[in-house]
């Protein structure tokens, strides 16, 4: 049987990430079938990055008719010179900053490390929690590429071949990314609880 999945963001970027993530391999028989709604969700701030995501879900979960298998994702940029920051915070740095500032915040410091982390909240249909988090290591550098999608401009992965998120394809993006590492892992779970 085919369970119905409801993805829970408001971020088209994302979700256009997450279709192509989870969609069924060639030879797979699909064993789920993905929605999306977009609900506002009060986004619970902490140092926790499972936690902010477990609580995201848990939020969705009040929302949904009881036995609807739930996601959300969150996702942080977080800085090595500032241990972890933004991380979580970034969403709103961006708001009020834009990315060229977010450039700015790390001048006169020599080390530009960051990690991009995802942390998927999956609520089963028994209302059970699992969580899958994804991280993927670079460096943040002035903006390069369309500034389509958040703070994809300013970050260049140290698995790519030097361009920033933004530079690459979508597909190249999804071969390396923290989101698509993250979603590998729920995808690997749903395939094989199915089994
Ligand atoms: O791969 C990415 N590449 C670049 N930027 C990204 C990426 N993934 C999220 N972002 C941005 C969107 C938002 O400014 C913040 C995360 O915040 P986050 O709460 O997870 O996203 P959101 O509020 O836009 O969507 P949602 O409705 O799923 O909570 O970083
Ligand atoms: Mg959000």
């Amino acid at each position: 049987m085919v369970q119905n999945i409801v993805f829970i963001t408001g971020n088209e970027n994302k979700l256009k990430e997450v279709k192509m993530l989870l969609a069924p391999g060639e030879s797979e028989a699909p064993v789920f079938e993905l929605t999306n709604a977009n609900i506002d969700l009060p986004e619970m701030q902490s140092g926790s990055l499972e936690e902010i995501a477990r609580i995201k879900v848990s939020e969705a979960l009040k929302h949904l008719p009881e036995g609807q298998a739930v996601f959300v994702e969150d996702t942080a940029l977080c800085f090595d010179e500032y241990n972890g920051l933004p991380g979580a915070y970034i969403k709103w740095f961006l708001k009020s900053m834009g990315p060229e500032k977010i450039v700015r915040m790390l001048d006169g410091f020599e080390n530009k490390g960051a990690e991009a982390v995802t942390t998927v909240a999956y609520g089963d249909s028994e209302g059970k929690i699992h969580i899958f988090q994804g991280r993927t290591k670079g460096k943040i550098v002035e903006p390069r590429g369309p500034p389509t999608f958040g703070w994809d401009c300013l970050f260049e992965p140290i698995e790519g071949s030097g361009g920033t998120y933004a530079e690459m394809e979508k597909k190249d993006k999804n071969k390396i990314s923290q989101r698509s590492k993250a979603f590998a892992q729920l995808k690997e779970y749903l395939y094989t609880k199915a089994a």
